[in-house]
């Protein structure tokens, strides 16, 4: 418990101290990327997260030409207990700090013994722990990527050592990363639940029903609003459940929550500008897909009604606990 608390102060003094990030960066590990895609290698059926020092990676800008100027785009994403600090760096993006400095990603690939590869197509295939961080420096990558200009000034911002803000040198206003808080919401009547499909999704997924929050609403609100928006009903009761960092399409923070209907107001009506499909599947039905959406069970014969989402995604864990969990008592909303 001690261990835990000092690796979370460690992190919060490397975030606030400039001197103390640059020591850090000297013992740390660096996770790379190219165009906000990490580098990955593969590894039998998943992709792992290869991990360079800085000495690495200075030997590595080296070779192909560069100073080490690039290294201060780095940025603060973690650290283990043991407070070894780990940091991000995309060696594709031209930020102020290293104009022209971007690398050209197939050298780097072959250099490195490596693959830049889209995240949403590694996400599903990493572990916990590397799918958390990458997620994590992919977003903190595009904020500081998107927000070199003072939207006040127009003059470039400047960030700290760990990344945590950037500041205008003219103005001293601070910009700190942004997260956009997102409901996901299981809808039930009791005993069946509400699942839905946008156009996007992989064919023949179903998930619950997402929405952002609107400027001004709790969290309530929102789940009443896009309950009504998407599927025309009307909230009972609701509860929370649990949250994620979600790096799609760009950092949010999806909240999750359990909501009830009344028995007899199940009618949908669906909003096709949102959605492509909603329905309300049996609790047997979903189990099935359930199972069946194990990787462990994917050859078993028979046709698949529909998918659900990956055991990763946070809509996969609100689902698995409405069907293993039918019976939790909701508070009334
Ligand atoms: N992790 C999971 O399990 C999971 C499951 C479902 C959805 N999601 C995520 O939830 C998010 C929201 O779902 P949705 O698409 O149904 O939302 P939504 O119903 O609010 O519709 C999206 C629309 O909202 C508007 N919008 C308002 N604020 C926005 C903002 N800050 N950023 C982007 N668009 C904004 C845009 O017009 C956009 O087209 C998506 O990013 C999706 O990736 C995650
Ligand atoms: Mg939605």
């Amino acid at each position: 418990m001690l261990e835990i608390r000092l690796h979370l102060r460690y992190l919060f003094e490397l975030k606030e101290d400039d001197d103390a990030c640059k020591k850090a960066q000297q013992t740390g590990a660096f996770y790379l990327f190219h165009n906000l895609a990490p580098l990955l290698q593969k590894s039998e059926h998943q992709y792992v997260a290869p991990q360079h020092s800085l000495l690495e990676l200075e030997r590595l800008l080296g070779k192909f030409g560069q100073d080490s100027q690039i290294l201060e785009d780095s940025v603060l994403i973690g650290c283990s207990e043991q407070q070894e600090a780990w940091f991000a760096l995309d060696l594709g993006l031209n930020s102020s700090s290293s104009i022209n400095a971007s690398l050209q990603k197939a050298e780097v690939e072959t250099a490195l013994q490596g693959s830049f590869i889209k995240l949403t197509k590694a996400l599903f295939e990493l572990n916990v722990k590397d799918a958390s961080l990458l997620s994590t420096a992919q977003a903190l990558l595009r904020w500081h990527d998107a927000h070199q200009f003072c939207s006040r000034s127009g003059q470039p911002t400047k960030k700290n050592v760990s990344g945590s803000k950037r500041v205008c040198p003219s103005n001293n206003i601070i910009y700190y990363p942004q997260v956009a808080p997102v409901v996901i919401t299981l809808v039930s009547d009791g005993t069946r639940c509400l699942l839905v499909r946008q156009s996007s999704f992989p064919k023949g997924m179903y998930s619950a029903l997402a929405g952002f929050c609107d400027i001004g609403e709790s969290l309530e609100e929102t789940v009443r609003r896009e309950i009504a928006e998407e599927v025309g009903l009307e909230v009972d009761r609701l509860h929370y459940s649990a949250s994620q960092h979600w790096p799609f399409p760009h950092s949010t923070l999806m909240i999750a929550c359990h909501a009830t209907v009344k028995p007899g107001q199940t009618e949908l009506q669906v909003n096709l500008r949102e959605l492509e499909a909603a329905a309300w599947f049996s609790r047997d039905e979903v189990a099935t897909v359930l199972r069946r959406n194990h990787p462990s069970n994917q050859q078993q014969s028979g046709a698949v009604p529909f998918r659900l989402p990956p055991k990763l995604a946070i809509a996969h864990q609100l689902i698995k606990e409405w069907v293993e969990k039918p019976t939790c008592s909701p508070l009334p909303a």
